[in-house]
């Protein structure tokens, strides 16, 4: 199963030039085979949080029919990365996953919002995971802060989640942060992780790409570069992660009654 991370530069603000480059992006997986497209965090308007409520769409606003109608045209699945969905009056930070009919199969907004980014002045946060069914078994998503969290993908484990997708705006600045987190909670979570980060730079921040698929050992099957944009396909074969846990049978072994 071909795998397309969508590793991509955003401009502030120009929602149409983002959508354009995503496009482009997404023409070169499909060619390059891919069946499953992950975006990252906010791509559409990047961090423009003071005018966020202008630049946020509805969940059927032009962002998703553009992608909604990819998937349903080549009959691929697609982690649209996160997009400022804007409903109730409010704005949410959130990922949806669109199945091969274009349906929208899961939706998740993001629960914790980083006040170091002032998410929290702008953005509502989310309640509920996303743990769903794709092609190639149980998946999830968190969104980029949320990895710093152990407790949500580990609940998610619990629920049944194999795969984890994490779009993500994260900076350079803590990038040892960025490559520890998404293989340890590969690791101790017995995942694969996928997590797309964007690259260039906003007007606080130089952000640290290094897109990672990540296996259940904590492997690491593909990395992005720190600077460059690119379309990183990843040939995963999702069945080793039984054999993985079978090897180490760490679920089997907890003992939560103490702790
Ligand atoms: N966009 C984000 O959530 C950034 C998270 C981050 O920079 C961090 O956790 O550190």
């Amino acid at each position: 199963m071909k795998v397309a991370l969508l590793q991509m530069d955003i401009a502030l603000g120009d929602v149409a030039a983002n959508r354009r480059k995503a496009e482009a992006m997404l023409a070169e997986g499909l060619a390059r085979g891919a069946a499953v497209f992950v975006l990252p965090e906010m791509w559409t308007t990047g961090y423009k949080l003071a005018e966020i409520d202008k630049l946020a769409e509805p969940a059927d606003g032009p962002t998703m029919a553009m992608l909604t109608a990819f998937a349903r045209e080549h009959g691929v699945e697609v982690i649209s990365g996160s997009i400022a969905e804007a409903r109730d009056g409010r704005v949410y930070n959130t990922c949806y996953a669109i199945g091969p009919d274009g349906a929208v199969i899961a939706k998740y907004s993001k629960i914790h919002l980083i006040g170091l980014m002032e998410e929290d002045r702008y953005l509502s946060p989310g309640d509920s995971r996303a743990v769903f069914e794709l092609s190639f078994g149980p998946a999830g998503m968190i969104i980029c802060y949320d990895l710093r969290f152990t407790e949500l993908p580990r609940t998610m484990a619990l629920e049944g989640c194999r795969t984890l997708f994490v779009p993500a705006e994260w900076p350079a600045s803590r990038g040892a942060h960025w490559r520890a987190l998404n293989i340890a909670r590969a690791i101790e979570n017995q995942m694969f992780v996928i997590a797309v980060n964007r690259v260039g730079r906003d007007e606080a921040n130089v952000f640290y790409g290094h897109s990672l698929a990540v296996d259940p050992w904590g492997e690491v099957l593909a990395e992005g570069s720190e600077t460059g944009e690119e379309v990183l396909v990843v040939d995963m074969d999702f069945a080793t992660g039984e054999e993985i846990r079978r090897r180490m049978p760490v679920f089997a072994d907890r003992r939560p009654q103490c702790y």
